[in-house]
């Protein structure tokens, strides 16, 4: 741990008193995951599940209390005010209590300006172009989350322009950030852009695909099968379906009963030989072209690691793989990436054990890193091991979470509970997953049940807080349970050409909520009138002056007051 610009500009980790809050109340830090605030309508799960927690908070918490956060676009470092929140974005401003330009707008940058292939990660690969294949892996979208489809198209050209002259893309079909079923003309595009390359000479074609959620990108170690399906269809050339080409494969897989984008089965691309049409071989590039850390870090180390034992590789091909960008700043992983993560630094986290906050953070495995390690600014591990504990209680794995949308709720709330009442820790974090993952699936009714699960552990928290005299924030990512159709301008639901209303899977541009109380804070504390367009970012202030402390000065300004009356 180095030391930093503290709140005077000095070098220094120690934060200032708070002039009028106490030390050393237990504070409990609750983000629900995908709940954002929109008006009542029936598909708003949020608003249609029963959710007396939540709504008392709001009912009586308005104005002082209760209040809304920006959650999305340029609040949290996106391009634009278009870009739906998420995870990764949300829970860095939280965090950090500043707002970096996020992965999506720094490749933007690096693409714009040329940069990008001027870089390290850029002359790495190319070395592979003389004799090998460019290979791209990623998630075929214009979801702006994990990656974004003018991104590979502006990538396959600017390689190409730079000496790549045989290029295979792997494709990852989405459903989840965008409406299901636009795989379809996602792929028709990339063909149309892959065959005007071929047309100046460049064999460029696609190899192989499956959906995001069954084929590559997990996150947090929960399914080590899922990044196996696609290391075999990537590497090995080996899936269970074959096809001619990418349109004709999403398409046929797709009539499958209950198929969708997002758990599309792994299936490689054959030529007339019955060959693969592109396997890694020794020799080969390997770029990831997705911005988005969490579900790139397993194959990520699948690529990199000489040493690995999570599935059986069959084949470690000697090749050169980078990364869109580095995933994981505390493993250094990748080693060799083409553009530079946001550098975030002096989160509160570090912040806070360092003036002596013991930290409690917990969530179940899907959510278990967004508390975790995009709270922390992309870093997995401790700051102090002495000063923390993360507790990650095991997700449900190899089922959509409609299946069982009260997930691990209860549990985590119970690990929260123990860890107030146990007196250990100044601050106990968690991350509740159920509005999100479940609102993800498009299954209504389930998120309803998900929404009011995540209330119920809501309260277990706020009642332990109350026994022992604490202090609460409740608050949440970015929206997506809250608005689970795709509307029009004057915001009636889309219907598709089948007359049914069109699900929507993904986050939403929706504030969030945010919600302080409990027994230990001061009655004059309230929210202040001048932060108007407060966001996320404003968050850690917040809570560190809730723990009694001024945060540092080059953090977004603090929600609260204190009034003397
Ligand atoms: O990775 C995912 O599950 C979605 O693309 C985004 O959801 P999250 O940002 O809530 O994780
Ligand atoms: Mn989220
Ligand atoms: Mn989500």
């Amino acid at each position: 741990m180095g030391s930093s610009r503290g709140g005077g500009g000095g070098l220094t980790w120690k934060l200032a008193d708070h002039p009028k809050l106490p030390k050393c109340k237990t504070v409990a830090v609750v983000v629900l995951d995908g709940w954002g605030e929109a008006s009542p309508n029936p598909y708003n799960c949020i608003h249609v599940a029963d959710t007396p927690t939540m709504d008392s908070l709001k009912n009586k918490g308005v104005p002082d209390r209760w209040r809304l956060a920006r959650a999305h676009g340029t609040a949290v470092g996106l391009p634009s005010d278009d870009d739906m929140g998420n995870s990764e974005v949300g829970h860095n401003a939280l965090g950090a209590g500043r707002i970096f330009a996020q992965g999506a707008k720094l490749v933007d940058l690096a693409l714009a300006s040329g940069k990008i292939y001027e870089g390290e990660g850029f002359k790495y690969i190319k070395e592979c172009f003389e004799n090998g294949t460019l290979h791209l892996i990623g998630l075929l979208s214009d979801g702006g989350v994990h990656s974004r489809l003018d991104q590979l198209q502006l990538l396959l050209k600017g390689a190409s322009e730079h000496g790549a002259k045989r290029i295979r893309v792997h494709i990852l079909t989405d459903g989840r950030d965008v409406l299901d079923g636009t795989s379809v003309e996602f792929v028709e595009t990339l063909e149309n852009d892959l065959s005007k390359l071929r047309e100046k000479g460049v064999d460029a074609k696609i190899a192989s695909g499956g959906g995001r959620m069954y084929v590559t990108m997990d996150r947090y170690e929960n399914d080590w099968g899922v990044v196996k399906r696609g290391w075999d269809a990537q590497v090995l050339g080996e899936a269970p379906y074959k096809f001619r080409n990418a349109l004709e494969a999403v398409k046929k897989l797709r009539e499958e009963a209950n198929a969708n984008d997002q758990y599309l089965p792994p299936f490689v691309i054959f030529d007339e030989n019955g060959m693969a049409v592109g396997p890694i071989l020794d020799g080969d590039a390997v770029v990831t072209f997705n911005f988005r850390a969490d579900r790139m870090v397993m194959p990520a180390k699948a690529f990199e690691y000489e040493d690995f034992d999570k599935f059986d590789r069959v084949r470690f091909p000697k090749i050169h793989y980078a990364g869109m960008l580095q995933y994981d700043g505390e493993l250094k992983l990748p080693s060799h990436y083409l553009v530079s993560p946001p550098e975030i630094e002096r989160t509160s986290g570090e912040y806070l054990v360092h003036n002596g906050v013991r930290t409690f953070a917990c969530s179940e495995t899907v959510k278990f890193g967004h508390v975790t390690f995009f709270w922390n600014g992309n870093r997995s591990g401790y700051f102090n091991e002495e000063m923390e504990e993360y507790v990650e209680i095991p997700s449900d794995s190899g089922i959509p979470f409609n299946v069982q949308p009260k997930m691990k709720a209860l549990k985590i709330a119970e690990k929260a509970r123990d860890a107030i009442l146990g007196g250990k820790f100044h601050q106990v974090r968690v991350n509740l997953p159920n509005g999100d993952m479940v609102g993800h699936t498009g299954d209504i009714e389930a998120t309803i049940v998900a929404c009011k699960a995540a209330d119920d552990a809501v309260k277990m928290i706020l009642d332990a807080i109350e026994q022992v005299g604490g202090i609460y924030v409740v608050s949440a990512d970015h929206g997506n349970a809250e608005d689970m159709v795709k509307k029009n301008k004057k915001g009636e639901p889309l219907l598709d050409k089948n007359g049914n209303v069109q699900i929507l899977t993904s986050h939403t541009l929706q504030p969030v909520p945010i919600a302080i109380g409990g027994p230990g804070l001061l009655p004059g504390v309230r929210f202040r009138k001048d932060v108007p367009d407060g966001g996320l970012a404003n968050v850690a202030a917040t809570v560190m002056n809730l723990h009694g402390f001024e945060a540092p000065s080059d953090y977004e300004p603090t929600l609260i007051e204190v009034s003397d009356n």
